[in-house]
């Protein structure tokens, strides 16, 4: 059984986060292991309240995970502040953590703000380096270039984000016109397709995308049929959202496909 370890922050609706995670670890077939860094009051609606955990919260359920159970892959996604970026780079560097996909979460889909601004830097000066793969959605990658979003200009974004020190980029396609995802490797590129579901049930997207990237580079796939086995994943998730939960746009469902048809 592969081991990937999620670092990223609780959703009390369990639509995104941590729950999101485990979710998309159980669809990949893969053990998850989580350190929980910060925990929101959230619900399909919106974010109510954060609430950050010191760095060395997060420090000690890495080394806990790492020195038992092991990690073949790790995932990390809200992080909220600048202490607490610097603490996991410094945990994954120090522990020499594999295959690392970092989805820089910026801001939720209800408009919540998940990242203080001046974590940015942070990212990109000690996260970014160690990445695998970095994961933006199509604002979070303008946002972190510092210019305005304009999809024509997405490949010069993932080129521009790659000299930040990733192996690769993938800047994901739910908020573009095509829903297409894009990879950068600092060779070429390439664009991930798959029918576009006209859902509005796609809240923990991103999370579910990321976890299983990092999934199935843990069993061993290259980078880019990783993304493509993600993209599936994260897109049959989207397809089995789940309308009937919360008032607002409703969790994805990870389990959907896999769960078509086995008794109630
Ligand atoms: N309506 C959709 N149909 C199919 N796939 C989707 C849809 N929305 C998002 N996805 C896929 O889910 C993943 C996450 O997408 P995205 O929406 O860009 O992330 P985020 O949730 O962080 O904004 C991507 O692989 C994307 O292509
Ligand atoms: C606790 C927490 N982490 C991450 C997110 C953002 O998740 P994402 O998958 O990008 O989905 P949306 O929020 O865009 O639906 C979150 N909301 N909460």
């Amino acid at each position: 059984m592969k081991r990937v370890l999620s670092i990223a922050t609780s959703d009390s609706g369990a639509g995104a986060g941590i729950q999101a995670d485990l979710k998309a670890f159980l669809r990949c077939g893969v053990y998850g292991t989580t350190a929980i860094v910060a925990t929101t009051a959230q619900n399909t609606v919106g974010v109510t309240d954060i609430f950050a955990f010191p760095p060395e919260v997060a420090e000690k359920q890495i080394e806990a995970v790492a020195s038992d159970i092991g990690v073949d892959a790790v995932k990390t996604g809200m992080l909220f502040n600048a202490g607490m970026v610097s603490a996991v780079a410094g945990a994954i560097d120090r522990l020499g953590l594999p295959n690392v996909v970092v989805d820089p979460v910026m801001v939720a889909e209800s408009g919540a703000v998940l990242l203080e601004p001046d974590a940015v830097e942070t990212y990109k000066s000690e996260l970014f380096p160690l990445a695998t793969v970095i994961t933006p959605n199509l604002n979070e990658a303008f946002a972190l270039v510092g210019e305005p979003v304009d999809e024509d200009r997405m490949e010069d974004c993932a080129v521009t984000l790659h000299a930040m020190g990733p192996k690769a980029v993938i800047i994901t396609g739910g908020h573009t016109s095509t829903g297409a995802d894009l990879l950068y490797d600092g060779e070429g590129f390439k664009r991930i397709e798959g029918p576009v579901h006209p859902s509005e049930n796609t809240h923990g997207a991103g999370c579910t995308y990321s976890s299983s990237l990092a999934s199935f580079l843990a069993l061993g796939y290259g980078i880019e049929e990783a993304a493509s086995r993600a993209h599936a994943v994260a897109s049959e998730a989207v397809e089995h959202g789940l309308g009937e939960i919360g008032e607002g746009a409703g969790p994805v469902h990870a389990l959907g496909g896999v769960l078509k048809g086995v008794a109630q």
